[in-house]
């Protein structure tokens, strides 16, 4: 038994601002993965390919996959077969590894440090040349936690840190975002904080995948459903 729910619905053509030094479009295409943990298949010919300014949402139960297909897709696990690759200007592969940022469920922040302080650590370490980032206290000023810099990040409650973890997305910049649980711990307002955060992505050309349970609310975007643990998956490709 296999379900596949498809959101063919695509976003507005975006208005595509490219800032100095950053590359031309790219496109993630996945063919054909096929991902286990242990002796269990989860999830099997799982095919898609993004434009730039495209995003896919990843849902499912607990269990069947969404994780460890979003760990496949930023290179942190093998799949046990097939691949995904990120295709830059002019038709070359780049590495994913490089132009991706991942969020997973945990926030990869120290809690000793200043909030200011870890932003600063990810800007340096994810420095890439597809552009420049956000200055570090302007990325939290757009997460709207203005004036909190000079915190340690274990002050914060459990929303306010996972904003910062949504800050670290914006200091450097990546085309591809890879977010999984995007928006746990988040209230209300910061649901559609992040949601504006990822539109201005996409319309500036970037592609993001999400794993989560919650709507993003984000309009038109495709939609993938893991079908859980033993099902088997057949078939599903986008063209
Ligand atoms: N490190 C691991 N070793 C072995 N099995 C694992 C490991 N991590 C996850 N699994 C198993 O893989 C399956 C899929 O886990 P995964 O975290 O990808 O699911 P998920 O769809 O993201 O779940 P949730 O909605 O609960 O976050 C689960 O049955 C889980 O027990």
């Amino acid at each position: 038994m296999f379900f596949w729910v498809f959101g063919f619905l695509r976003m507005g053509a975006p208005d595509v601002l490219w800032r100095p030094g950053m590359r031309g479009p790219m496109q993630a295409v996945a063919t054909e993965l096929k991902g286990r943990r242990g002796d269990n298949v989860l999830f099997a010919d799982i095919s898609f390919s993004l434009g730039h300014g495209e995003a896919l949402v990843i849902t499912g139960p607990n269990g069947s996959g969404k994780s460890t297909l979003l760990r496949i897709l930023a290179g942190l696990l093998s799949p046990d077969s097939g691949a995904f690759a990120l295709i830059g200007e002019g038709g070359e592969p780049v590495p994913v590894s490089d132009h991706c940022h991942y969020l997973g469920h945990r926030n990869a922040m120290k809690r000793e440090l200043k909030v200011s302080e870890n932003l600063a650590f990810w800007q340096s370490f994810q420095r890439s040349d597809s552009g420049e980032g956000l200055p570090v206290e302007e990325a939290i000023d757009r997460v709207g936690l203005t004036g909190v810099g000079h915190l340690p990040f274990g002050y914060l409650s459990a929303g306010q840190q996972r904003r910062i973890a949504l800050a670290r997305l914006l200091v450097s910049h990546r085309p591809l975002w890879l977010l999984d649980e995007p928006t746990a711990a988040l209230d209300a307002r910061s649901d559609r904080l992040f949601a504006e955060l990822v539109r201005t992505h996409l319309a500036s050309g970037g592609l993001a995948i999400a794993a989560t349970h919650q709507p993003l609310g984000l309009d038109g975007v495709r939609t993938l459903e893991l079908p859980g643990i033993h099902a088997t998956v057949a078939g599903g490709a986008w063209a």
